[in-house]
């Protein structure tokens, strides 16, 4: 048997006034695999605990098969739950902690056969008569794979199980976990802070951000049309280029973004979604581009739909398979506050103060740019501190990622030619909500 499970309205304060979840609606349909997603402390696990039943719901609904659950016991619920850190029982062998479950809902009965079972299924016959201290890290999980696994259990609740093990191992194992949920057709949560587990395992993705759900989605919708900037830059690698713009959308001349140093004419006749922009005239905006938006071409040979600007190569990443150059174009990033930041405002404005002369020369040389734009929740809000460092502010320098192949020749300090496919142009308001493209234009994409 496999469980709906639907959470309406459900909020968490374990300090009086504090959601650290807040007002999330969420119905998982029976057999599904839906990831939870999105940086340290944005309240995953407790949405997990709170299925689970080891946490209490402050407010809200949770149903399973559209029963009320709230105040069900843990037990009642039949879910298993895989840990982080495996959570085995080290004075037992894998044997013991598989068949524990079993062993606990029906004392007496022989566990063996099914304990056999499971174990061929994982590919562990071996292991059994091992303690979890002769086993490696991978083998660990998949001991606790297994004893989630042998209660049958109508669903399983997955807690960052692979985040403890080496980049290798994480991928093999998360193609098993992939193929063993969908043979056993068991609804699935899985927790993760990793954008690409998440695109790689989820039917669906739900992106959270301070305990507020932002887009729940196919992996290839929150890719296409990302609600907004948080989504954004929460998804894709290298990760999307935020960029400060200005609409002009003069009465009698082209409509353009200003880009700061250079600019995007946008081509003629307008399609919808760049007449739509004409009301942002003279409003700043934020302008994404993923990497596959630009390459680098001269102006003679762009394809319709693509508009030229220049860069100056400032960095490169060599990865193997491709380049990661990284331009100046002369344009601001945009910042998105929390997109990774696991401390406390304060707790980083301490480390400010204490920080390196690297630290100190790189914000004096970060004061003489103009400050980036930073994306406001409310755009009424004052902004007493200065906004905490994110993974923004520290990258490496440039303006503007580009992909390209080993084989190119570059070198730092040239100026290049880029070309910009306005087909994959986002633009998001000052509230960081997408503008364009509009949702008609993807029709196939839900939102
Ligand atoms: N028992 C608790 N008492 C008080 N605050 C808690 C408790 N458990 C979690 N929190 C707080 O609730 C917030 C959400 O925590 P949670 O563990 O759900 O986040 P998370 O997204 O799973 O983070 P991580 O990826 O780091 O595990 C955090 O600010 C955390 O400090």
């Amino acid at each position: 048997m496999t469980r709906a499970i639907s959470l309406h309205h459900v909020s968490k304060a374990y300090t009086r006034g504090v959601r650290v979840v807040d007002r999330l609606s969420l119905d998982i349909a029976p057999g599904e695999f839906l990831v939870l997603l999105g940086p340290s402390g944005c309240g995953k696990s407790t949405v997990l605990r709170m299925i689970a039943g080891l946490e209490e719901i402050t407010e809200g609904d949770l149903l399973l098969d559209g029963e009320h659950a709230n105040d069900l016991q843990p037990s009642e619920r039949e879910m298993a739950m895989v840990f982080q850190n495996f959570a085995l029982y080290p004075n037992m062998t894998s044997r013991g902690n598989i068949g524990f479950p079993l062993r606990i809902e029906s004392p007496g009965e022989d566990s063996g056969p099914r304990v056999d079972a499971t174990a061929r299924m994982l590919g562990i016959e071996d292991l059994l008569d091992r303690y979890p201290r002769q086993l490696s890290g991978g083998e660990r999980q998949r001991v606790a794979m297994g004893r989630a696994i042998v209660r049958q259990p109508s669903a399983f609740l997955m807690d960052e199980p692979l985040s403890n093990l080496d980049a290798k191992l994480r991928s093999h194992l998360r193609a098993e976990i992939s193929t063993l949920t969908r043979q056993l057709g068991v609804t699935t949560v899985y927790v993760t802070h990793d954008q690409a587990e998440a695109m790689s395992l989820g039917d669906r993705v739900a992106v959270l951000r301070g305990g507020v759900l932002q887009q729940v989605g196919s992996p290839r919708s929150v890719y296409a049309l990302p609600r907004n900037v948080f989504v954004a830059a929460f998804i894709g690698t290298p990760r999307i280029n935020l960029l400060r713009g200005l609409i002009r959308a003069p009465i009698d001349g082209a409509m353009s973004i200003n880009l700061g140093r250079q600019y995007l004419r946008l081509p003629e006749p307008l399609s919808l979604d760049h007449q739509l922009l004409r009301v942002q005239q003279g409003r700043e905006v934020i302008v994404g581009l993923r990497s596959e938006a630009i390459r680098i071409a001269k102006p003679a040979s762009a394809r319709p739909g693509e508009v030229p600007i220049s860069g100056l190569v400032e960095h490169m990443e060599f990865q193997g398979h491709e380049v990661l150059v990284h331009f100046n174009t002369g344009s601001q990033p945009a910042v998105v506050p929390d997109l990774e930041a696991p401390y406390p405002a304060r707790a980083i404005r301490r480390r400010r103060r204490e920080g390196t002369v690297l630290d100190r020369i790189r914000e004096r040389a970060g004061a003489l740019r103009a400050g980036p734009v930073v994306v406001l929740d409310d755009p009424h809000d004052a902004q007493p501190d200065p906004p905490a460092p994110t993974a923004q502010e520290s990258r490496l320098p440039g303006d503007l990622v580009v992909r390209s192949t080993p084989d190119i020749e570059l070198r730092l300090g040239m100026q290049i030619p880029l070309l910009v496919d306005l087909a994959h142009l986002f633009v998001f308001d000052q509230h960081g909500d997408r503008i364009s493209p509009a949702s008609a234009r993807l029709p196939d994409l839900e939102e």
